[in-house]
């Protein structure tokens, strides 16, 4: 069973929901990444989707795109991020970790590289946010090959037929993502994501995990309702945006961000 799978299936069996932050690695500096990633599973992270950059990240808003500058400015490359959650398995080995970012820096690696390097790391699994399904066969063999998980993104627009074709080609889980549009935009409709979910769920037994837009406490327990797992980007990478100057007080101010909304995941979960 794969790191995932066994994470997910433990939190199903305690009936907890998956609180998934998202970072940027290398912002606002590569020695913070992985202290970073200790203090997020302290505060009650279940798994950590970590960024790769890349200099043309087209899904992403403003708050993640300058993360992505801060980081390409330190020269934090594949390679680099590849090293940093090596640097993280040394302490951790029971945190899932699964790669954010795009095609480009996986094809000039090549896709068997990629991901034995992944592989050997302590990578769990990969959400390349520009591989449609229908293109995605080479990548998720490569992929397979190392036991790793490529995670699929599932937009509000996404048909019946799309959903599907999804579900037949993603592990791990697949994400779902709440609004039209770009990493950090406000106001998602929970009743129209509740919606979705049932029609996805119709298609997988995958766990499926709700992004985009969840930014306080309040919200993450909403969403945690009705989600598998709840994943927070924005919120937490504006914290890091604003602490840049003094990037060594940033694992335990972010830490302490999640932890408010684990608390109110769980809080909820008990009433
Ligand atoms: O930032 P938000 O609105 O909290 O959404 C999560 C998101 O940042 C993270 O999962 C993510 C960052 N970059 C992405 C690109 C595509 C899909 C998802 C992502």
């Amino acid at each position: 069973m794969s790191r995932i799978a066994r994470r997910f299936a433990d939190l199903a069996e305690s009936g907890r929901k998956a609180l998934i932050p998202f970072v940027t690695a290398g912002d606002p500096h590569p020695e913070v990444t992985v202290p970073l990633m200790h203090s997020l599973v302290a505060a009650g992270a279940d798994l950590i989707e970590l960024g790769v950059p890349f200099s043309d990240p087209i899904a992403d808003g403003p708050v993640i795109q300058r993360a992505t500058e801060r980081a390409l400015a330190q020269g934090v490359s594949i390679r680099r991020v590849l090293e940093m959650v090596r640097q993280f398995r040394e302490r951790d080995d029971q945190t899932p970790v699964v790669l954010m970012g795009y095609l480009n820096p996986i094809e000039v690696l090549g896709y068997a590289d990629f991901a034995t390097a992944a592989r050997q790391a302590g990578v769990d699994g990969a959400l390349v946010v520009d591989v449609p399904p229908e293109e995605g066969s080479e990548l998720v063999a490569a992929l397979r090959a190392e036991g790793l998980d490529l995670v699929y993104l599932i937009a509000p627009t996404s048909s019946d037929a799309r959903i599907a074709q999804i579900a037949a080609v993603a592990s791990g889980f697949v994400y779902y993502v709440s609004i039209k549009g770009v990493t950090g935009a406000s106001h998602l409709n929970l009743d129209e994501v509740a919606d979705k979910l049932k029609r996805i769920r119709r298609h997988t037994r995958l766990p499926v995990g709700v992004g985009f837009g969840i930014k306080d406490p309040e919200t993450a327990a909403r969403v945690a309702g009705i989600a598998d797992a709840v994943i927070v980007g924005s919120a937490l990478v504006g914290l890091i945006e604003s602490l840049a100057a003094t990037p060594e007080a940033v694992p335990a101010a972010v830490g302490e961000r999640l932890a408010a909304m684990r608390q109110a995941i769980d809080a909820a979960a008990r009433t």
